[in-house]
């Protein structure tokens, strides 16, 4: 694993006691659609969050604004206590958020060139070095695919690399949406573990995750969105103890949750 080398003296310090990542009365549209109402959260720093719910309440959307991706109507994000709400993608980055959403990768670059990509902002070049080699280190399917161009990756190995481009990042705090879809659980599994030991090194995580169970045994607290609102923040040990609690909050069990 890399070592964190951000300097604390730059101007995208954070500021002292802030939470990682939080946002606040998020209002989004699609058009006329409203998608998200009075969205809040906070992630605080070296925590595990996961942000649940049934399909289509809006939970991408919520982290594509966390990303910059998408502007609210009306709202504010902050990451290390900044505010951010206007910043674009790549300061958001510089502040310190990563992002696996989707399996977004520059399709016909290498791995190796997607990774170099993404180390291009680390000032320390032998520093961007050793973090794509960091990076490749902990998928060899990677490393033996690194001359091959992103495009001709399967799911799970798009995943990998998406993830990869988060460590190269080194972020503060890391946005992860879905690895569930279309991938083989062992595949998810190791994706997960992965990002858990990302989160002992210090990195706070918010992670969308469709299996409740799963996320449960991995994070400290879930919030729950309902049409666009976050409607319950649970701790993880108080939702565990109980399981009809979680199937209300998953509204008649859109999501697998074990008996
Ligand atoms: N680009 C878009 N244009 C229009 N509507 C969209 C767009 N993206 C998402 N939506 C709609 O916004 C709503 C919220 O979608 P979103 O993907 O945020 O939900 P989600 O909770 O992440 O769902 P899932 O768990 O199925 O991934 C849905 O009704 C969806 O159809």
């Amino acid at each position: 694993m890399i070592s964190r080398r951000r300097d604390p003296a730059t101007s995208y310090a954070p500021r002292p006691g802030a939470a990682a990542l939080s946002c606040e009365g998020i209002q989004c549209s699609y058009g006329q659609v409203q998608v998200l109402f009075d969205a809040g959260l906070v992630v605080n720093e070296g925590e595990m969050v996961a942000l649940l719910g049934p399909n289509g309440v809006g939970k991408s959307t919520l982290l594509k604004v966390l990303a910059g991706l998408l502007k609210p109507d009306a709202g504010s994000v902050h990451i290390g206590g900044v505010d951010v709400t206007a910043a674009p993608t790549r300061e958001r980055i510089a502040r310190g958020l990563g992002q696996v959403v989707g399996q977004a990768t520059f399709s016909s670059m290498t791995v190796t060139e997607n990774l170099r990509m993404h180390a291009y902002s680390i000032e320390d070049r032998a520093w961007a070095q050793e973090a794509v080699d960091a990076a490749l280190s902990v998928f060899p399917r990677l490393r033996a695919r690194q001359d091959q161009p992103a495009s001709t990756l399967s799911g799970g190995e798009r995943q990998m690399l998406a993830l990869s481009k988060a460590i190269v990042q080194d972020p503060r705090v890391l946005v992860v949406d879905e690895f569930s879809l279309g991938l083989a659980p062992v595949v998810v599994g190791g994706l997960l573990e992965l990002v858990r030991r990302l989160n002992e090194r210090g990195t706070a995580v918010l992670l969308v995750e469709q299996s409740v169970n799963v996320a449960l045994s991995l994070v400290d607290r879930a919030y729950f969105m309902e049409k666009g609102q976050i409607v319950a923040c649970e701790t993880s040990a108080e939702l565990s103890a109980d399981p009809d609690r979680v199937r209300e909050l998953m509204l008649g069990g859109h999501v697998a949750v074990a008996q």
